[in-house]
């Protein structure tokens, strides 16, 4: 297969404003692919367009081989999975039910139910009414649903953004288990821990442009001054730029047993983003 996703050139007008400016990016299959950026800088936007939610203004958009003009069809929608704001469940009817439906919409097999269950941590409270659940309870239903079919391709807007710590980390180890099997995971986010454990690749977005895009590994490194930091123990903080001149002097820290602790410099993706754009990931 070629390229899980292409866009090129997309432009997004809504009321005159772009939402979207000139974006281009590739994902490749079996990547898990995060976009980043803070409140109203169009992520949400990338993926309806992306899953043929909402029409671009401009550009050419792939998905799994197929071409924008041709996301209404029922076989395109089977090889896709989506979690957005616009992702709904049967409120009166229970966990398991609602499962159940969409396993028949999609002609899934029954089995797909328990272990989507295991992958949200739902499977004890699988006969709770919908109407009765908290907010993350009903985001892991959702994601269970958007996962149910074994889609080649999911679109995660936000999916851990109404949950706990724990569930968190379950759910992240559970979309890693699904990626290793195959699955090519699309998902956006604003947290920035999330972005860097999950994800091969990230782009940064911001008031509608790609300000940046790799492997948060690389972008790390990039973006990094190479300065060890070090804390003495007589809690002096020290910057030592990283050039062999400088060797006999962390020697001699060592040697004198007054290392605390030192690191290198490799900002975190938010101060990254801060040094690109001058603005907070929130
Ligand atoms: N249907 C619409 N009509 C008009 N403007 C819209 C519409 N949808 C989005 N926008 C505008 O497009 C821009 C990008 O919005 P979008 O929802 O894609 O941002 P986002 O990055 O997903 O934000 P958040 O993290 O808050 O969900 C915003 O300025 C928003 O007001």
């Amino acid at each position: 297969m070629n390229n899980a996703i292409e866009v090129n050139g997309l432009r997004k007008v809504f009321d005159q404003n772009a939402a979207i400016e000139d974006v281009s990016f590739f994902v490749k299959p079996g990547e898990i692919f995060g976009l980043l950026g803070p409140s109203g800088s169009g992520k949400t936007t990338t993926i309806k367009i992306l899953t043929g939610e909402l029409e671009q203004t401009a550009g050419d958009v792939n998905v799994l081989d197929v071409h924008s003009q041709s996301f209404g069809t029922s076989d395109f929608k089977s090889k896709i999975g989506i979690l957005s704001d616009n992702s709904s469940l049967y409120e009166r009817l229970t966990i398991y039910d609602n499962l159940k439906l969409f396993c028949k919409l999609y002609d899934a097999p029954l089995e797909q139910i328990d272990v989507m269950l295991d992958v949200v941590n739902l499977r004890e409270e699988s006969k709770k009414t919908v109407s009765k659940l908290s907010k993350g309870m009903k985001q892991r239903v959702l994601l269970a649903k958007a996962l149910i079919h074994k889609p080649k391709l999911v679109f995660l807007d936000e999916p851990t953004s109404a949950l706990d710590p724990g569930n968190v980390a379950h759910i992240h180890r559970g979309l890693q288990k699904l990626n290793e099997a195959g699955t090519t995971i699309f998902l956006t986010t604003h947290d920035m821990e999330e972005a860097t454990e999950l994800c091969d690749r990230v782009a940064f977005l911001d008031k509608g442009k790609l300000q940046e895009l790799g492997n948060p590994d690389e972008l790390r490194y990039k973006y990094s001054t190479h300065a060890f930091h070090v804390e003495t123990f007589a809690g002096e903080r020290l910057v030592i730029e990283n050039e062999s001149g400088n060797a006999n002097k962390i020697k001699e820290l060592i040697e004198n047993g007054e290392v605390k602790a030192m690191q290198t410099d490799n900002p975190t993706l938010g101060q990254i983003f801060l040094k690109i754009t001058g603005k907070e990931l929130v």
